[in-house]
Formats: structure tokens, C-alpha cells, sequence
């Protein structure tokens, strides 16, 4: 075997605690040898002998040098995080002794763990599903408090769950219509269509309204990246600073002020938006520092996820209203900011400029409306809909697994409506099966496992 799977029966060891910070450092090991290993370490007592979920105070030696005073939490098989049996050697956060206690681990017969091979561990004996183990990636990743709560939310089975109960059905027609084909001189039908014409548009339906929940995932688990654009002073770092509330950028009312971007992060309930303020754009410049940095802006526009357009209100209409249809001709999201309401009055503003869609009125210099702003921000990347309550998909590989879900059910359907063949239909019901398990795990491949648990941290 090669990959992760190899060397699956060794002992493995690692700091689950970040390294060098820290009153204390804990260390993990997971497998056969676990007990054996603390029993050779650990002078208080014979580890092995002791009760499930303990903990134990006293020193650890080794060649009758003390390595440390260290608590010893024991999980014994199947009882613990990865299934086997688990020791945590919680040791003084010092880098020099925990480095120590690891080589004696390592010197009597355990290895250090590979990125994620606690979890895959825990995957491979039964203990989370893939989905729930690619939770708990997120689940450490998560910096905000919607981002936690959708990890939690997966890591404790609740997206599982909503596959299992279709998955259980289709498999149960699978096998009814399979059964049809040992009997196919007979002309028999043990899997009632109707039945299966139901489940296959209830499941359809549930797939969809997950898959149109990745949109909202993405946004919790990647944030927004939020490009602010417009003329040469028309208040870009004016409204960076207000929005976060400190002073962050260089404003003058000189034009070019801003020469490069400056990127900051802001959460508004829960939803982190990555600002990003810009150098001004123009038409026509002579200067080539300040047409590299309009370069720089027109790049960032492309690629954010929203542009807010902010303009000075006394400014000519026709350039917004052009800058306005180039945005849309290419398919950007946007709100048009009007600033400086100050300057003019707002009503006079709003008749210049209110047959604008998606359009607010501020003066960013005194705050004004900055906050109705924000509320028009998330309301723009959720679209009103908070799906607090259903699951939402925040993985990609999930996402792309369900869409191709979708399409066999649809095939299935089409197949039902046609008087399909029952090898026939028992393929797309295959199929569809297929990716479902692939999200939670029952259809795996090596390279994928290792793909997954790669990108987790050591220790984990
Ligand atoms: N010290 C410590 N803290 C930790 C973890 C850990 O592994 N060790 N965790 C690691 O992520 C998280 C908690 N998750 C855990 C999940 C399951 C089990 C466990 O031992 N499960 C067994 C026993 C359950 C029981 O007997 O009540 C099981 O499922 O069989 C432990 C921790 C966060 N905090
Ligand atoms: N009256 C008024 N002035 C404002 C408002 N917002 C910004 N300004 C002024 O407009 C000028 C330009 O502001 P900046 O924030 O530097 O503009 P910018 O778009 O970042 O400019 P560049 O970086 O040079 O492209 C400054 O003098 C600000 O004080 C506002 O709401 N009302
Ligand atoms: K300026
Ligand atoms: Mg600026």
C-alpha cells in the first residue's frame, strides 16, 4: 500500500498543542503500542491497568532521567477520538521538553503523524463519516461565529444525516430493481415505480436546496472580498476608514492619493468582508506610477466579489451611468455608493441619481448612512435569505459531488417518465448513489484520502 493507508497499523505520535507557546504542550499517540509505550515512560503507576477516560499525575523517565511532571489522560479502545487506543500526555509548554518526550516516545516504537492522521484514523475505524472529518478541518479553520457553527454543525453529522436517509432509500430500490434483472424472462416488478418516482423528486428536491446553500457557504467559510472603486477623490479611503471605524488609509484632497491597494478585514454580523481600497481610476493619465496603480484597480474590480462604486455626488451623471453599464455588461456585483451627500442636498442628490439600481446615499467623512450601508452589504451577498436553521454546504468537493447527484436523479426521473429498462434505471440509481457516497465517505479512492487529509494540520 502506498499514501496514507500505508503504515495504517503503526503507532503514531504528535504535539496537538501549537508548538513553543503555551503554559502547557499536549501530546497525542494513537495505536497498538500507546499503552505499552506510556508504561515504559510513566513511573506513578502501570497505565494499562488503569480505568478508561482517567487522569494520572506523576513523572515521566526515561533511562532515569525525569523528562517531565506531566498528566497522562487515557482513552482505551474503541473509546476514544481515532478508535484505538488513545494516551495524552499533557506535558510543561516548553519546546525543549516536549521535543524530548516525543524522541522517547518515538525511541520505543512510535512515529510522528502525518497531517490529519488522528482523523483519518478516526474516519477509517468508523468513528466520523468524511464529511464530519472534513468538519473538523473547518471547525479549527472557523474564525467567525457563523463559519464555527456550520463546522459544528457538519462535525457532529447533521449534513450526513440529510444524506444518509436518502441514500438508505435509493439503495433500497437498487437492490428491488436489480433483483427484476434475475427474474427479467418473467416480467416482474418488485420496485414499485410510483414509490421510487416519489422518493427520487423528494430527494431531488432536498439535494437542490442544499446545493443552492453552498452560495451562503462560501461566503461563511471564504468571506467576501469587497473592491472599493471609483474617481480619484471620490472618497474611497474616506469610506474604508469609516467602515472600519479607525483611521487606516492616507485621505487628502489630493487626487492619486492612494497609490496602491490596501486590503483590511471587516465582520459584519458574522460575515467577514475583505476590503479593499484603491487607487483611483481615470480615463486618460500621463502618469505611469498612477496608471499602474489604475491597472492594479481595474484587476481588483474583475476578481472581487462585490464592487462598491463610490462617487461624488456633484459629479457628472453620464460617467457614472457608463461606468454603471460597463459593470453590469460584465456581470459584476455591485452597489453604486453616492458620496457626499454633505455637499448638496440629499433630495437634490437622490433626483440626479436616484433612477440608479442598487444605489445609496452617504457622506462618508461624517459616517453618515455608513452603517445602512453595511446592512445593504450583507443583505446583498445573503440575498435576504438567512438559512440559520438547514444545512449548509461549505465544502467544494461536496458541492460539485451533489450537483452530479442532482443530474443522475434527473436521469432517473427522465428514465421513470420513459419506461426505462430496469438495468438501465439500476445504473443511474448507481450513479447517483456513487457521489452521494462519495461526500460522506462510502466510496473513497487513496488519492482522494490523501488529498483531504493533507491539508489538515500535524496533530490533528
Ligand atoms: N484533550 C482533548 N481535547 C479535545 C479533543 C481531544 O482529542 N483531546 N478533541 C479532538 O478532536 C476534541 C473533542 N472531541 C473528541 C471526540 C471524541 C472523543 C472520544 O474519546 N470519543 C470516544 C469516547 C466517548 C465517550 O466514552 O463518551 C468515542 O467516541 O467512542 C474525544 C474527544 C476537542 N478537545
Ligand atoms: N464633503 C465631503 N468630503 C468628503 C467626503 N468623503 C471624502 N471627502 C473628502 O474628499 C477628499 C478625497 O478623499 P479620499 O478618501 O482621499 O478620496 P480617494 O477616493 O481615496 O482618493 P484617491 O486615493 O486619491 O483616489 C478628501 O478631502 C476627503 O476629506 C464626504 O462625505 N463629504
Ligand atoms: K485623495
Ligand atoms: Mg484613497
Amino acid at each position: 500500500m502506498q499514501g496514507q493507508l500505508a503504515g495504517w497499523d503503526d503507532t503514531i505520535a504528535a504535539l496537538a498543542t501549537p508548538p513553543g507557546i503555551g503554559a502547557i504542550g499536549v501530546i497525542r499517540i494513537s495505536g497498538k503500542k500507546a499503552l505499552a509505550i506510556t508504561d515504559k515512560l510513566f513511573t506513578a503507576k502501570k497505565i494499562s491497568e488503569q480505568p478508561s477516560h482517567t487522569l494520572h499525575v506523576g513523572l515521566l523517565k526515561l533511562n532515569d532521567i525525569v523528562l517531565d511532571e506531566v498528566v497522562v489522560a487515557l482513552f482505551k479502545s474503541p473509546r476514544s477520538y481515532t478508535g484505538e487506543d488513545v494516551i495524552e500526555i499533557s506535558c510543561h509548554g516548553s519546546n525543549y521538553i516536549l521535543q524530548q518526550v516525543l524522541q522517547a516516545i518515538t525511541s520505543l516504537g512510535a512515529r510522528p503523524a502525518k497531517p490529519g492522521e488522528f482523523t483519518q484514523r478516526a474516519f477509517l475505524n468508523g468513528k466520523l463519516d468524511l464529511a464530519q472529518a472534513e468538519a473538523v478541518a473547518d471547525l479549527i479553520a472557523s474564525n467567525t461565529e457563523a463559519s464555527k457553527k456550520a463546522a459544528l454543525s457538519s462535525m457532529r453529522g447533521g449534513f450526513s444525516e440529510a444524506l444518509k436517509n436518502v441514500r438508505e432509500q435509493l439503495l433500497k430500490f437498487a437492490a428491488l430493481i436489480e433483483l427484476e434483472l434475475d427474474f427479467s424472462q418473467e416480467d416482474v416488478e418488485f420496485a414499485d415505480r410510483t414509490a421510487l418516482y416519489k422518493l427520487v423528486s423528494e430527494a431531488g428536491l432536498s439535494i437542490n436546496k442544499l446545493i443552492s446553500s453552498f452560495q451562503l457557504g462560501n461566503v461563511i467559510k471564504n468571506g467576501v472580498s469587497v473592491a472599493i472603486i471609483g474617481k480619484p477623490n471620490a472618497g474611497k479611503s474616506t469610506l474604508l476608514n469609516a467602515l472600519l471605524n479607525e483611521n487606516r488609509a492616507i485621505v487628502s484632497d489630493i487626487p492619486g492619493t492612494t497609490r496602491d491597494t490596501i486590503e483590511e478585514v471587516l465582520n459584519i454580523d458574522g460575515i467577514l468582508f475583505r476590503l479593499i481600497d484603491t487607487a483611483g481610476i481615470r480615463l486618460h493619465t500621463s502618469d505611469i506610477i498612477e496608471s499602474a496603480g489604475i491597472e492594479r484597480s481595474l484587476e481588483k474590480m474583475k476578481h472581487a466579489d462585490l464592487v462598491l462604486f463610490i462617487f461624488d455626488v456633484t459629479d457628472d451623471k453620464k460617467e457614472i451611468e457608463k461606468r454603471v453599464h460597463d459593470m453590469k455588461a460584465e456581470g459584476l456585483h455591485y452597489i453604486l455608493v453616492a458620496n457626499k451627500i454633505d455637499k448638496t442636498n440629499e433630495i437634490e442628490a437622490r433626483r440626479q441619481f436616484g433612477h440608479l439600481e442598487k444605489i445609496i446615499f452617504i457622506a462618508a467623512k461624517e459616517g453618515k448612512h455608513t452603517e445602512t450601508l453595511k446592512e445593504y452589504m450583507t443583505d446583498t451577498v445573503l440575498h435576504g435569505k438567512v438559512q440559520t436553521e438547514s444545512n449548509i454546504v461549505t465544502n467544494a468537493r461536496h458541492y460539485h459531488a451533489l450537483k452530479e447527484a442532482a443530474t443522475s436523479l434527473e436521469e432517473i426521473q427522465a428514465g421513470l417518465d420513459n419506461n426505462l429498462e430496469s438495468d438501465l434505471l439500476a445504473l443511474d440509481i448507481r450513479r447517483c448513489l456513487h457521489y452521494l457516497g462519495e461526500i460522506t465517505g462510502q466510496v473513497t479512492n487513496e488519492d482522494m484520502l490523501d488529498y483531504i487529509f493533507s491539508k489538515f494540520c500535524i496533530g490533528k
